[in-house]
């Protein structure tokens, strides 16, 4: 076989090695020797673009995803080998790829033929949700006028201007609605009040109360959404004008999205799809930030006609590890959600008066427009944390007012320590593992836990000295010695891949306790609120968890977080990666960087390639 080695592409240094896309181009160079180069390259790219969660190759930026990109053809010739392989089909944007090329080339995006697959038909899933009015639901003035009450008693503030409101009310006419906002904004507030009035809504008109689902796409956000949602409940347990039985018909429990859409063993697909569409008819999902392209696709196929679909999420967060990107494109597609939509506004004024519609000015064009509610106001207080200024700081990437706030050292509960990279030398050490001796002192397994989310290391890489791996060690070592056992009691692990086995999911945190007769057991909590111990041979895939990247801890919250930004400046880090990780803080915050990588950092966004907001404005015409 003719050596290949002009085609040893310098990967990028986080992908290398992924023997996986070298072997898909190799297969086609040898099904057929007379493949162009430019289409074993493209094959390659675009495999690797996969793995760096990119829906697609670039031709025009494959710097996204090698560092040396002089052996790769120009844009417009590369196109044209593309087209004119056999290898590679063209179809027209709404058409599905024929099965025998396993590329689709679509303007300057190659994509390995699955990835487009599920863009397409992601795009279309959007379009029949967005397109058709909630079943049963032809709301009349009547309807409004019943529901009215209890709105005004939801939603004191509805006449003015009060988004959560809005939000509510848009609810009863769209069967897609995306809800989005940073921390704290009232999102599940919002949900919690939302789902009470389309209960009522059913009530009124004779009908069962609706079947509803909560889900998260992991385990430890289904928790958090799980028990912010009873918060909100309790809160309006007893408040004049809200029938309890209202508030006894809300499901107390939410899913994983795997478990919502039943994983059958073995196989990508799910037990509900489009053709065993879910039962629900209302179907919340939480971090909608965190759902990559598969998943997404597989939900909304899943979401039967008529049924509605709520995402909540804060869109300038990380977008998913895997490939994706999903809720900026859903996001980009359905406009700013500051208004509501012209043809909603009048329908609705009974219950929000003459809210702000958004007139002339509207980018009614957005495909998804009219789909969209953006929460701006944030209601969490902090005694102790001062948060506000530097997330939104680092969220519009203006380093220089973040630096500012940093240097200045004057809001509360947040810390800059400058320059430094090494955590455990001796400033910084004490603090640090502080709470996770107290965590050793525990013999509690349900004790335990609950201190396990009270400190946590986040960083932008997994390898290097600041990288999570080491850290972890580093600090195993710092509370346990170097002769430590490998579980030794208090340290606490993190699950990495889903096992339906245990019931134990990729992000589930657990923590290692010797029990009475001298056996370490590993806890981690269950379903029910109580506590499931196992063996710590017999757990799934796992590693230690004081340090963690900020992608495995999206979804999370912590007491406290340190932040520990790399020496060097790394491709991963991005304004999204520093905003994400600092609002998994609860009470305090510990940013551990230099002013450059600061700079760094906040200068580049974590792009995505990816052509769904393409493919949803092409579906629009
Ligand atoms: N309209 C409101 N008036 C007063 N307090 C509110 C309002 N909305 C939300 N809050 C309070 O603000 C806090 C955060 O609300 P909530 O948990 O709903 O936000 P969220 O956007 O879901 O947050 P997260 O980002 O953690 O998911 C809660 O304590 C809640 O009671």
């Amino acid at each position: 076989m003719k050596p290949r080695a002009d085609q040893q592409l310098r990967l990028h240094a986080e992908a290398s090695g992924r023997v996986v896309d070298r072997a898909l181009a190799q297969t086609l160079w040898r099904l057929d020797p007379a493949t162009a180069d430019a289409v074993v390259k493209g094959a390659e790219l675009a495999s690797l673009a996969v793995g760096l969660g990119h829906a697609a190759l670039d031709l025009q930026r494959p710097q996204l995803l090698v560092d040396s990109f002089d052996e790769l053809p120009q844009p417009t010739p590369w196109r044209e080998a593309l087209r004119a392989s056999r290898w590679v089909a063209t179809p027209e944007a709404h058409e599905a790829a024929p099965g025998a090329a396993p590329l689709v080339l679509e303007g300057d995006l190659l994509y390995l033929r699955r990835y487009r697959e599920y863009e397409r038909r992601l795009a279309a899933g959007l379009r029949r949700l967005a397109a058709q009015p909630p079943a049963a639901q032809d709301l009349t003035a009547h309807d409004l006028a019943a529901l009215a009450p209890l709105f005004a008693a939801l939603f004191p503030q509805a006449h003015e201007g009060d988004a959560q409101a809005r939000a509510a009310a848009l609810a009863l006419t769209r069967s897609l609605l995306l809800i989005t906002g940073g921390p704290g904004t009232g999102k599940t507030t919002t949900i919690a009040r939302l789902l009470l009035l389309l209960i009522a809504q059913a009530v009124h008109a004779g009908r069962e109360a609706p079947r509803i689902a909560l889900a998260a796409p992991t385990g430890r956000a289904a928790d958090r959404m799980a028990a912010a949602l009873q918060r909100a409940l309790l809160q309006l347990r007893g408040q004049a004008g809200i029938d309890a039985a209202l508030l006894d018909a809300v499901p107390h429990e939410a899913r994983t999205l795997h478990r919502l859409l039943g994983t059958i063993p073995g196989s990508p697909r799910f037990r509900h799809d489009a053709m065993q569409p879910l039962a629900h008819e209302v179907i919340v999902v939480d971090e909608a930030s965190m759902v990559d392209l598969p998943l997404m696709c597989k939900l909304v196929e899943a979401v039967r006609d008529g049924a509605r679909l709520i995402l909540l999420g804060d869109a300038d967060q990380l977008p998913s590890v895997e490939a994706g990107d999903v809720l900026a494109a859903i996001v980009d597609a359905s406009g700013a959600g500051d208004a509501l939509p012209d043809d909603a506004a009048p329908l609705l004024a009974p219950l929000l008066g003459a809210a702000p519609a958004e007139g002339h000015a509207a980018t009614t064009a957005a495909p998804l427009h009219g789909h969209r509610i953006h929460l701006r106001r944030g209601y969490r207080q902090s005694q102790s944390l001062d948060l506000a200024p530097l997330a939104d700081a680092a969220r519009r990437g203006d380093a220089a007012q973040a630096l500012a706030l940093l240097q200045d050292g004057a809001l509360s509960g947040v810390q800059y320590h400058a320059d430094r990279f090494d955590l455990l030398a001796a400033a910084t050490r004490e603090a640090l593992l502080a709470p996770w001796r107290e965590l050793a002192a525990q013999a509690n397994p349900a004790a335990a836990l609950a201190l396990a989310d009270r400190a946590r290391v986040l960083t932008a890489l997994r390898e290097g000295p600041q990288g999570a791996i080491q850290l972890n060690a580093r600090i195993e070592e710092a509370l346990a010695g170097a002769q430590r056992e490998a579980y030794f009691h208090g340290r606490l692990l993190l699950v990495t891949e889903n096992s339906y086995r245990h019931g134990l999911f990729n992000g589930d945190i657990g923590v290692c306790l010797r029990d009475a007769g001298g056996a370490i057991v590993a806890w981690f909590a269950a379903a029910d609120g109580g506590v499931r111990g196992f063996h710590p041979a017999a757990l799934p895939a796992h590693g230690g968890a004081f340090a963690m990247t900020v992608h495995k801890a999206q979804g999370s919250e912590y007491d406290t977080v340190w932040l520990q930004l790399p020496k060097q400046d790394a491709r991963t880090l991005s304004r999204e990666l520093v905003y994400t990780a600092l609002t998994r803080a609860r009470h305090a915050v510990h940013v551990c960087a230099s002013d450059m990588i600061v700079r760094a950092a906040l200068s580049r966004h974590a792009q995505r390639v990816s052509g769904l907001a393409w493919r949803l404005r092409q579906s629009a015409r």
